[in-house]
């Protein structure tokens, strides 16, 4: 790979992150070591900096005019007529720019990285490279996407089995591509059946369900063509979850074995990621770092604000919010109920709010609650009610936050702040999801005066900026 670094970029890229020398290591390189904080904007950023090298193929540019070719036009011979036909009936004729510039490579067959705001349509880019890289006729797994959390994964799963699905105007005769669900609190009894009779095509996974079936010989993965890693950072950066990712990635299968794509809309130290993801086998050497809008990390259809009071009137300020805002559907973030709190036998804010709500809120929105305690047939039903469209008020913890995608959202609110500058991106993210649209959509902070330094530095981070509102 020609290593061309322009000047200007060379100047600018003196203030990137440094990937670190890798003799500087310790045990384990900072990106998979969950206790590393690595989420440090630097100060400058390259206005378009394109690096070209040996060791880095990145293409960060700004995006351009949207490129005339239709999505069909990109995917023409790569992926199925009737899938072709699946996607222009659920109405997506042109790419978004994330797709437009990382198809062509992902078609190569490339090893990418898409790094992409939220809500501009990463996980469509993903799932047409497996529709054109798997053969449905072949009986045997050969692409997994893993992601974060169950919710993201029967989101992902519902909009794979409808774009695999049969075109309206029948014609599919070949056998179809089949998606399983592997996911947290699902009957792996099920799963163990359907993977033994007619193994599914496509399987999308928590990591933890996944690794009971590697670990029980149930699931195979020798015939994977393509591994999807989709919230990549939130998943290196789980404790929970970070070994059992590096397993899946270097010991359970090979990099050179499989195409490793891997998408989310902050890749904190992007440069070292990148830089980790060789080093330690994740990719392949030529893996290409697709970023798009490097210099706005959220969507610029959102409008940040905050309200000041005190902890005390935190509920009556919300409520004076929901009132002049009239939202069409929004979702108010809490903070995950602490375990000191837990042990003082304290009702959660989410509990809290929902009965202050239920008791106080005059509008027509019905209030729905999501967060982890709940068992999971009382989440799927209060995810499956939003999808039902109209309006809705969801209370939930950051849960909802990574992927959740609820196009009517209007409006978020966060009732509490949260623990970091991309909780925050991420959060927002759950608004301003169409693409085209220039539809203004609202992120609303209410905080107490002490607050106010923590939500400039996200201001400083995440460089936007946030108005306040005096009610
Ligand atoms: N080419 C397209 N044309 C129109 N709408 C699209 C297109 N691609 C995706 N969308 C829509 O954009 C919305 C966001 O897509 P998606 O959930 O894939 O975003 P994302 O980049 O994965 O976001 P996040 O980072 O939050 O996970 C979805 O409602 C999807 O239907």
């Amino acid at each position: 790979m020609a290593s061309t670094i322009s000047s200007a970029t060379h100047f600018l890229s003196s203030f990137l992150p440094k990937p670190p020398n890798p003799r500087s290591f310790t045990r384990q390189p900072p990106y998979a070591n969950p206790n590393f904080l690595y989420f440090t904007a630097p100060k400058f950023r390259p206005l378009s900096a394109t690096l070209n090298s040996s060791t880095l193929t990145q293409q960060e540019t700004e995006p351009t005019e949207t490129n005339p070719l239709t999505l069909r036009e990109i995917c023409q011979g790569h992926v199925p007529e009737h899938v072709l036909k699946r996607v222009e009936e659920v109405g997506y004729v042109m790419p978004t720019e994330i797709q437009r510039q990382s198809l062509p490579v992902l078609f190569e067959g490339r090893d990418c990285i898409l790094h992409a705001q939220t809500g501009s349509g990463k996980t469509l880019a993903y799932l047409l490279l497996i529709f054109s890289a798997v053969n449905p006729q072949k009986s045997a797994v050969q692409a997994l996407i893993v992601v974060p959390t169950r919710e993201l994964g029967m989101q992902v799963t519902k909009v794979a089995r409808v774009l695999a699905a049969k075109p309206e105007d029948g014609g599919l005769e070949q056998k179809q591509f089949t998606v399983m669900a592997l996911l947290d609190g699902g009957l792996l009894r099920r799963h163990k059946s359907w993977l033994k009779a007619e193994p599914p095509t496509i399987v999308v996974a928590t990591i933890a369900s996944l690794c009971r079936m590697l670990d029980n010989q149930i699931l195979k993965l020798k015939n994977v063509k393509v591994l999807v890693v989709d919230e990549v950072d939130f998943m290196f950066n789980s404790s929970k979850q970070v070994s059992s990712v590096r397993k899946l990635l270097t010991s359970y299968s090979s990099c050179n074995s499989r195409q490793t794509v891997f998408a989310s809309a902050s890749i904190p130290q992007h440069n070292r990621f990148v830089h980790d993801c060789k080093q330690q086998k994740w990719t392949k050497n030529d893996v290409v770092h697709v970023r798009v809008n490097a210099v706005e990390p959220m969507p610029s259809c959102l409008q940040h604000r905050y309200v000041l009071c005190s902890k005390k009137q935190k509920h009556q300020t919300l409520l004076s919010l929901l009132q002049s805002d009239a939202p069409k559907s929004g979702i108010i973030f809490v903070g995950e109920q602490s375990e000191k709190s837990k042990k003082a036998g304290n009702a959660p804010s989410t509990t809290l709010l929902m009965d202050f709500l239920k008791t106080s809120y005059q509008g027509g929105l019905e209030i729905l609650l999501l967060e982890e305690d709940m068992n999971f047939n009382l989440r799927a039903s209060s995810l499956s009610e939003l999808r039902q469209g109209g309006g809705h008020l969801l209370v939930s913890t950051d849960i909802a936050a990574r992927g959740v995608d609820l196009p009517e959202t209007t409006h978020i609110y966060n009732f509490e702040l949260p623990r970091n500058a991309v909780d925050y991106l991420h959060r927002a993210g759950r608004t301003g999801r169409k693409p085209f649209s220039d539809e203004i959509c609202y992120v609303t902070n209410i905080i107490t005066p002490q607050e106010q330094f923590v939500l400039q530095r996200y201001e400083n981070e995440l460089m936007f900026s946030c108005e306040e509102l005096e009610l």
